[in-house]
């Protein structure tokens, strides 16, 4: 399919391999909450900052009413992980912010503080991933590894969310629209608008608008123009070079917008289109000549400016049809306002009455882009009315993640100096599972991912072939046999510390992108579907379930009623 109007030359792929810093120069051992470095002065104090500590980073809930997350973020991660060091303006300002009577021997401790002794596993950038089952397990001594919660939700929790929104609009719109990302207006802040272009485009997005990113992650890069480039047109009088070459350079047309205006009557007399319009906006006609002169080769014009079908689409197919006699090919329209559904159906008959009346091979399958406060609803609605459109422009409600701010990930300890902790609470999803942790995804006979378990770090993994009981980690009477057909293990080592394991590789964007695809294509359909997805099983060994309940009745204290 056509594209919208690519802007600007290839860029090169970029690759994270080598691991350099965080794109954002904000992302420093300062970006975290006060109570992380107050606790690392605690820990410090009680002699305790070495102590081994194991956290899981994982979530709660998927986002959107949803029953599946797309895991994003984890190269922002490991970059920070790489670069985290104190200069010593950050020591003077920590020592400047924490009470006078914190010991001079703790900012030395910080002056020697970097994360060589943190280990951190993960699930692979672009995964689908499911509530309870760690994204990360971070491993190391515990001060450090409590400095590097609330930088590392920060970077998991917008990226994931955003990511998981572009693969909903995608999994909405269909395989073969095309999907561009025109939010960074909307976006919150420079940092909201990198991440949502970086995430979007992972989440399933063909390119976007954003320039920054382009350079900066060699997303492709696509774009319209505005309302403003048609409105600050008078009349094709103001027109001044009017000479177009045709296409193979053989010939010259001196007077382009002569050519334009005869066919702008040819249309306006034709037995297919006769009486649809009259008089088109001649300030509008004026920007669509200027813009084809100016990009012949990828014209595309922005239809809603005065009225689509009385001039919009007219005064376009009068200079789609001039560029075709030079030789050229027009791109094709894009629709900002208006019933979306039936202007792109009524476009599309107007193209494809063009086509037959004047012979020219593809001009029905004009690209219609369409923008506007698009979000799933409303292309769900369009799905279901019937339309037209090729492209669809996504902004303000794919970037700010209009229907659900935030996914709350959270950050739990589940072992220290080799002993399994629980976090116990009155609401049971938010009873956290203890111990260092494997995780596998089995795969059932029709190459779907039936379950994901959770097993002690020591305990056989699943074996292809064997049956497993899979629990559910909460509810007794929850539980299935798996005989799996392909078990994975889920947890790679992204940053091995001091283990001497071998570091998984971070791909390109492009790569995850692909990953994420292949990954969100492989779910069962009713995991996927939008109105009461079924949720996917995330369960416990039977082991671990043992373990969880033993330490839970050991932690909880027994009331006494009198
Ligand atoms: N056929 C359709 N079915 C459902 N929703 C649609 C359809 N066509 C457009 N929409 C949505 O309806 C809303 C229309 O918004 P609104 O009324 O603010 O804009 P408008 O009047 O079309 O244009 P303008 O931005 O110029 O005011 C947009 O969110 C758009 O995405
Ligand atoms: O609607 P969104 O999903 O956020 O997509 C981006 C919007 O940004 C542009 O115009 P802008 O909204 O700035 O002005 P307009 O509403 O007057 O077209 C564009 O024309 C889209 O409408
Ligand atoms: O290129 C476009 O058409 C575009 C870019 C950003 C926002 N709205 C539209
Ligand atoms: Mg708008």
């Amino acid at each position: 399919m056509e594209a919208a109007m690519a802007n600007g030359p290839k860029k090169q792929e970029k690759t994270a391999g080598g691991i350099d810093g965080p794109t954002n120069p904000m992302v420093t051992p300062l970006l975290t909450d006060l109570y992380q470095f107050t606790m690392a002065y605690a820990y410090w104090k009680a002699g305790k900052h070495t102590e081994r500590a194991v956290f899981d980073l994982y979530f709660r809930k998927n986002p959107f009413g949803g029953e599946f997350t797309v895991f994003a973020g984890l190269e922002e991660c490991i970059k920070l992980i790489a670069n985290f060091r104190f200069t010593e303006d950050e020591i003077a300002f920590i020592k400047a912010s924490l009470p006078l009577s914190c010991e001079d021997g703790f900012y030395d401790y910080l002056r020697g503080t970097d994360c060589s002794d943190v280990e951190i596993h993960a699930i692979s950038e672009g995964f689908v991933v499911f509530p309870k089952i760690p994204l990360m397990r971070i491993e190391g001594p515990i001060a450090v590894v409590q400095l590097l919660e609330t930088p590392l939700i920060n970077l998991v929790n917008y990226a994931s969310l955003v990511a998981t929104n572009a693969a909903r609009h995608r999994f909405v719109a269909g395989k073969s629209k095309l999907l561009l990302e025109f939010g960074l207006r909307r976006a919150q802040g420079p940092d909201g608008g990198i991440g949502a272009s970086k995430y979007c485009y992972m989440g399933g997005f063909d390119a976007t608008s954003n320039v920054a990113a382009g350079k900066l992650f060699g997303i492709p890069l696509r774009g319209t123009h505005s309302h403003a480039f048609v409105s600050s047109f008078m009349s094709p009088d103001e027109i001044i070079d009017k000479s177009l070459q045709s296409c193979d350079c053989s010939n010259a047309c001196e007077d382009f917008v002569s050519l334009v205006q005869a066919w702008l009557s040819k249309l306006k007399w034709s037995h297919l289109l006769g009486g649809i319009f009259g008089e088109t906006n001649q300030s509008e006609l004026a920007a669509f000549i200027s813009y084809a002169l100016a990009f012949p080769n990828t014209f595309l014009a922005l239809v809603d400016t005065y009225d689509v079908m009385r001039s919009g689409i007219p005064n376009f197919c009068a200079v789609a049809l001039a560029l075709n006699e030079l030789g050229y090919k027009a791109v094709g329209i894009r629709l900002d306002s208006g019933d979306l559904a039936y202007l792109s159906c009524e476009a599309r008959k107007f193209f494809q009455a063009i086509e037959k009346e004047f012979i020219v091979p593809d001009f029905g399958n004009m690209n219609i882009t369409a923008s506007n406060d698009l979000n799933e609803e409303t292309i769900d609605a369009l799905n279901k009315q019937g339309h037209e459109v090729d492209a669809f422009g996504i902004g303000t409600h794919l970037v700010t993640c209009y229907a659900q701010p935030a996914l709350g990930v959270v950050f739990k300890l589940v072992e220290i100096n080799n002993q399994p902790r629980i976090k116990l609470s009155e609401d049971v999803t938010k009873v956290s599972i203890p111990c260092k942790k494997r995780c596998y995804r089995l795969y059932g006979k029709e190459g779907y991912p039936l379950v994901d378990i959770m097993t002690g770090e020591n305990e056989p993994p699943p074996k292809v072939g064997e049956r497993i009981l899979c629990r559910h980690p909460f509810n007794e009477s929850k539980r299935a046999y798996v005989v799996p057909q392909c078990v994975e293990e889920l947890l790679k080592c992204y940053w091995p510390g001091r283990s001497g394991k071998d570091r998984e590789e971070l791909p390109s964007i492009k790569l995850i992108r692909e990953r994420c695809i292949k990954q969100l294509g492989q779910m069962r359909p009713d995991h996927m579907r939008r109105l009461n997805p079924t949720p996917y099983k995330v369960s416990v060994s039977a082991k671990l379930y043992d373990f969880i309940h033993f330490l839970w009745l050991n932690e909880a204290p027994v009331g006494e009623l009198q």
